[in-house]
């Protein structure tokens, strides 16, 4: 955890190091030391009451502003450094991040004018540190121009009031800067990222669910420019009652398991301090000649069933899965069709097993042709799939889900084995008319941590794969992409690794 440890030895590379007072406080003096890596405080008077020492890591750091006091009297000079530490259970399954801001004063000298240039370099100084922390790659610049979406209907209607109090003051803090657009109607995002010039913006936030997104990543694909395009960043803050790929990103930038106000924080503090990073796209054909762009899921029976009849329940947030899925447990429904799919290779390397299913072959640079996007593993939908594929003999199907992130909502940690935003590989989970209740009931339990891969569950079937096609016996049933309904019919799909772009914090590995 990188919040005040107690640390005992002076570190080896001191940058700066002087003596100020903490304010609020009593005035007495403590020495700070700004290293590469943190800024160690050393309380220097014989208060008992005090910590003696513990440091902030610059990797938790926001911003850092300096400033002269109000009163003219005042010779100090100020600098305010705000740092958002995890806390949490480490070893269980929360971790989130909450504000520590720390205003020091320098008093060193009697010139008002002297003691404010000391506070100006160290608050420069300690931001310079704190940028250098962050990981190499393609940062954003460092003073952001967000466009940022936020539909104030999502979820329980609680977006706009969320932005205002917990995303704005973060925003501020790390001088970013930002233009709101609340949407008013359905599909006004979709329309205004295909049609706008973006060059104004270093990103696109959307404070939502996951409706808003597809409706932006969609809205980037059918622009004539679209290979540009897709590469343009999207942040997301979770406004929505699903926020799945909040939820994923948050647990990718190292955050494990979040929800509510506290995924809200772990995801403006990524906002903040990530970085665009590459984000699988999965293209979709349907038998009526549509084209979808997905960066989430797919579903057909139980899970689209739930998701689309649990809208009725929304005032109940992200609950409204879980009631929604019990209800339709007491109702199992089956749907009849075949279920192809080309499974994904896995490296036959040296990594340890338990890395496998990190590692794909399907590695292959997607060839952008400028007007469309090729599926290079597709055939036309009226062929029979590739003889390499898997065809699945069974027609009678309860759930098919194609998940390529690691959560389905913000409490659904379906694929743990999921790590990265740009995996390149579709988890695909079925079950058919074998599975019984009890497994089902057991599953979605067990989905809430992540454990249910390490429980043995009879008739589940998980394999990562590339491409696939469903076609449905019948057009009775829904069917989602990204949590969005659309009219039951045959269509397949196939992964584009990395297409796209979303801010995160990569972890090491
Ligand atoms: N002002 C608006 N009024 C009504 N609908 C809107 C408005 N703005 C956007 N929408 C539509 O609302 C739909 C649902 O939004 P979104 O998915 O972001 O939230 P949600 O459904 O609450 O969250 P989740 O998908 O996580 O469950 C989107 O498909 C979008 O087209």
């Amino acid at each position: 955890m990188g919040d005040t440890q107690d640390s005992s030895s002076i570190p080896s590379e001191v940058i700066l190091c002087d003596t100020f007072s903490l304010v609020p406080g009593t005035g007495s003096p403590l020495s700070l030391i700004l290293t590469h890596k943190e800024l160690l405080i050393q309380n220097l008077s014989l208060d008992a009451q005090l910590s003696p020492q513990y440091s902030l890591a610059l990797t938790d750091c926001i911003g850092c502003r300096s400033f002269r006091g109000k009163d003219p009297t005042d010779l100090g000079g100020y600098f305010t450094a705000v740092f958002y530490p995890l806390r949490g259970k480490a070893l269980g399954t929360t971790v989130y991040r909450q504000r520590v801001s720390r205003t020091f004063r320098a008093e060193g000298s009697r010139d008002k004018e002297q003691n404010f240039n000391v506070a100006q370099s160290w608050a420069k100084k300690i931001w310079e540190m704190a940028e250098e922390q962050e990981h190499p790659g393609n940062p954003l610049p460092s003073s952001c121009r967000f466009l940022v979406l936020l539909n104030p209907f999502a979820g329980t209607g609680k977006a706009s009031a969320l932005f205002q109090t917990h995303v704005i003051p973060m925003l501020t803090e790390a001088n970013a800067t930002f233009t709101l657009l609340e949407t008013e109607r359905p599909k006004q995002a979709y329309e205004l990222v295909r049609d706008e010039d973006l060059s104004g913006w270093d990103a696109i936030v959307v404070m939502s669910g996951d409706g808003l997104v597809f409706e932006v990543i969609n809205g980037l694909m059918e622009r004539p420019d679209w290979v540009c395009a897709i590469k343009k960043p999207i942040a997301v803050l979770p406004g929505g009652s699903g926020n799945a790929l909040a939820a994923s990103i948050s647990y990718y930038s190292g955050h494990k398991q979040a929800v509510g106000n506290k995924l809200l924080n772990n995801c403006t503090f990524i906002l903040c301090k990530g970085q665009p990073v590459p984000l699988d796209l999965v293209s979709f054909t349907t038998s009526s000649g549509r084209r979808i762009f997905s960066f989430l899921s797919f579903a057909w029976g139980l899970i689209s069933d739930v998701d689309i009849e649990s809208e009725r329940y929304r005032f109940m947030g992200s609950a409204r899965f879980s009631f929604g899925t019990f209800v339709r447990l007491t109702a199992l429904r089956t749907y009849r069709g075949r279920l192809s799919y080309q499974a994904a290779k896995t490296s036959v390397d040296t990594a340890p097993e338990s890395d496998s299913h990190r590692r794909t072959l399907n590695d292959s640079t997607d060839i952008v042709n400028p007007h469309v996007l090729e599926d290079s593993l597709l055939v036309p939908l009226n062929e029979p799939v590739p003889p390499h594929w898997t065809t699945v003999m069974e027609d009678q199907f309860v759930l098919v889900l194609l998940l390529y992130q690691s959560h389905l909502g913000a409490d659904l940690f379906t694929a743990p084995m999921v790590q990265s935003p740009g995996e390149g590989v579709m988890q695909l989970f079925y079950a058919t008319s074998r599975v019984s209740r009890a497994s089902l009931l057991k599953l979605f339990l067990a989905m809430e941590k992540g454990t249910h891969l390490h429980e043995s569950i009879p008739h589940i079937i998980n394999v990562p794969v590339t491409a696939f096609r469903v076609e449905p016996f019948e057009s009775n049933g829904i069917m989602t992409v990204d949590g969005e309904a659309i009219p039951c019919c045959s269509l397949q799909g196939q992964i584009h690794k990395g297409l796209g772009r979303i801010i995160s914090i990569p972890q090491p590995s």
